[in-house]
């Protein structure tokens, strides 16, 4: 049986505005499973919260029905890119590897131009290409799950299509949880959807509920 990553139980508030609430999620080694939902709406403030590096009273994450204690991070059985940058500003992307554990072949396999960025510093790369080096690089980590938060955002149409083909190929060995506007991208890759909503998670069945939810005007 593949592993699964599922949690629940998770509550957030900033201050008196209730963030999440209702939570469940699971996501098996072998899936994509998208996450879709209108600004504010919680995305990137749950996978902070799942990946463990925003503190909550109430968290419950599991795999294989294991609780998940609070080193689970230096274990590196989750990986996480933040919408953020992902590799500090002064790093040089070749550091970055090295810190990341992660070959540079897998990287040059798709894009053997990089070869001339590997000694600038992450802030002398364009916004594009440091996001799909970032994705890639956590898709190419030890870590069996992986979360995306906005992969595809800023990246141009080639390289986006290159991301999908290495997302495709990575989860036969992780499972990876995304969330990006780029809906039709998410659309392209999940093998599962849900939306968040009111602090809570509905699964997709159809463009309907995106609908439904106000989060597409129609398709
Ligand atoms: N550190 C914080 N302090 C107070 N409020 C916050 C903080 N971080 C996020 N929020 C609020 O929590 C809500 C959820 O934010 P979050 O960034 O998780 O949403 P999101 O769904 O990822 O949004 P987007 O699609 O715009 O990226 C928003 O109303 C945001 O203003």
């Amino acid at each position: 049986m593949n592993d699964l990553l599922e949690f629940d139980g998770i509550e957030l508030s900033y201050g008196p505005q209730r963030i999440l609430s209702g939570i469940y999620m699971k996501c098996p080694v072998g899936n994509i499973t998208g996450i879709l939902g209108r600004n504010g709406c919680g995305k990137s403030s749950l996978l902070k919260v799942v990946f463990g590096s925003l503190p909550v009273p109430v968290r419950s994450v599991r795999i294989n029905g294991q609780y998940l204690a609070g080193d689970y991070m230096k274990k590196q059985i989750i990986a996480y890119l933040p919408q953020e940058d992902l590799i500090p500003a002064n790093i040089q992307l070749r550091q970055a590897l090295r810190l990341f554990d992660v070959d540079p072949r897998h990287i040059l396999e798709y894009f053997p131009e990089a070869e001339q960025f590997l000694s600038l510093r992450s802030r002398e790369l364009s916004g594009g290409y440091r996001r799909i080096i970032e994705a890639m690089m956590v898709l190419h980590s030890r870590a069996t799950f992986c979360l995306l938060d906005e992969p595809f955002t800023g990246v141009m149409p080639v390289h986006v299509d290159i991301l999908r083909h290495v997302l495709t190929k990575a989860k036969e060995r992780k499972g990876i949880i995304l969330t990006d506007h780029l809906y039709r991208q998410v659309l392209s890759v999940a093998d599962h959807l849900y939306i968040l909503s009111d602090g809570r998670t509905f699964a997709i069945k159809d463009h309907e509920d995106l609908v439904t939810r106000g989060y597409i005007h129609t398709l």
